[in-house]
């Protein structure tokens, strides 16, 4: 695989693959700048180089053309004052206006284009739809990770019109992060996974358990575990047709010596708001009408004891619905025990929207080893699977 340190842009029009998926609130601000800022040293390479960059991205999913709210001209005003240089930008992907912007591009010159998607070839990969879109550049950059496990036209079939495919800064370092948890990492090591749901995540539970030597369960699956277990636990979060299958993998981790924290003490809430009224009550002794939102006190000492004295950790998903203050504080309690891992000498692997925007929020972005920008991506590498974005730029 070329990588971007091994190419001159010289001269070059790079097609530029990016994942600025990024949230906006409804006045159309960008509300977190991760994928951005991420994806900035790439630009920046090919523009010193003496290159021009045209950036194509999804935005949002789209269901039937174009939509003021999922318009990547809303990028445009901070993509200029990252890159240092008036982004221009084409409404139309594809089509002439696309195809007169691209040609008079001048080196050091950026072009965005529109959201990729107001077009359904992109996401079912068609091959004329990424013809089209090579024709605008002579080199090849996927520096998408986030999207990497998506077989759509401008992230997998255009590579194959190029003879030259690069990959990004972001990509890079997303895969030499990933490989140093899932290949020899330095022990002990320790996967926390919370989060919503179970059936999400089941496959990286079962595949982490021939990696890991703690698993540390929290957030709402881990109440699937608890009423699989016997446990009562009122109306929190439960996948009923997924208590066999966390049965299975208690068994599993026994058998493979992987220890397995599950919470021994929740914060309950009888409503789900932040106001709500709250009890702190044993596992598994959740009454009628109140329901789980965060792991306890007890199970915070329990939890930041085993992540603190871990040289190797990768955290997804949030302890409890960090979004709400009053059931934040298990995931800060994480999040803190994570950085002080890390300042231990250990590596810290953070991964999952929510996780990242809980670690980069509490001011902690700089403190870990590495905040992924994927989230599927990420999981799906973790479980083994070819991500298409990535292959397509070794073939
Ligand atoms: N006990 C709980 N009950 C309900 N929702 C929860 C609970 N714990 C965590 N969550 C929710 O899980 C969501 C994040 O899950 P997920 O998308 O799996 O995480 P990530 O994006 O980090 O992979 C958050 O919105 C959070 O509020
Ligand atoms: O935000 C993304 O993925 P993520 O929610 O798994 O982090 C990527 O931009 C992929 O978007 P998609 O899941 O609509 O293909």
């Amino acid at each position: 695989m070329i990588t971007l340190d091994q190419y001159n842009f010289e001269g070059k029009k790079a097609l530029v693959r990016v994942d600025f998926n990024v949230p906006l609130n409804d006045k159309f601000e960008i509300t977190d700048f991760t994928r951005i800022k991420a994806a900035t040293p790439t630009i920046k390479k090919i523009l010193s180089d003496g290159g021009s960059a045209i950036l194509m991205s999804h935005l949002g999913r789209p269901k039937e053309g174009p939509e003021e709210k999922f318009s990547l001209k809303h990028l445009v005003k901070e993509l200029s004052e990252r890159f240092g240089t008036e982004v221009k930008f084409a409404e139309d992907c594809v089509g002439q206006d696309a195809t007169d912007l691209a040609a008079g591009l001048k080196p050091g010159e950026v072009l965005l284009l529109n959201n990729l998607r107001f077009y359904k070839e992109e996401t079912k990969g068609d091959e004329a739809f990424a013809e089209k879109l090579s024709k605008l550049g002579d080199v090849y950059v996927n520096d998408a990770f986030g999207t990497a496990h998506r077989a759509h036209a401008s992230t997998t079939i255009v590579a194959k019109f190029f003879t030259d495919k690069v990959c990004g800064y972001v990509m890079q370092a997303e895969l030499d992060n990933a490989e140093k948890v899932l290949n020899n990492p330095t022990r002990p090591f320790t996967a926390i996974m919370g989060g919503a749901k179970v059936s999400d995540k089941i496959m990286i539970i079962e595949k982490l358990l021939d990696k890991v030597d703690n698993l540390i369960i929290g957030g709402g699956m881990s109440y699937t575990f608890s009423k699989a277990n016997g446990g009562k636990i009122g109306n929190s979060l439960c996948e009923d047709d997924k208590m066999e299958l966390t049965k299975e993998l208690v068994k599993k981790a026994e058998e493979k010596g992987v220890k397995l924290y599950l919470p021994i003490d929740n914060t309950i809430a009888d409503d789900f708001n932040n106001d709500a009224n709250t009890q702190i009550v044993g596992r598994g002794e959740i009454p009628d009408g109140w329901e789980g939102l965060d792991i306890g006190p007890e199970t915070v000492k329990l939890f930041e004891e085993v992540v603190a004295n871990s040289k190797t950790v990768l955290w997804n998903g949030p302890m409890g619905v960090f979004e709400f203050p009053t059931f934040a504080k298990g995931t800060e309690a994480i999040a803190e025990a994570v950085v002080k891992a890390t300042d231990n000498d250990g590596f810290s692997l953070i991964g999952g929207g929510d996780s990242a925007s809980a670690i980069n929020n509490l001011g902690y972005g700089d403190k870990v080893s590495y905040v992924s920008t994927g989230g599927g991506a990420l999981l799906e590498y973790m479980e083994g699977k070819t991500l298409p974005g990535v292959a397509a730029l070794q073939s």
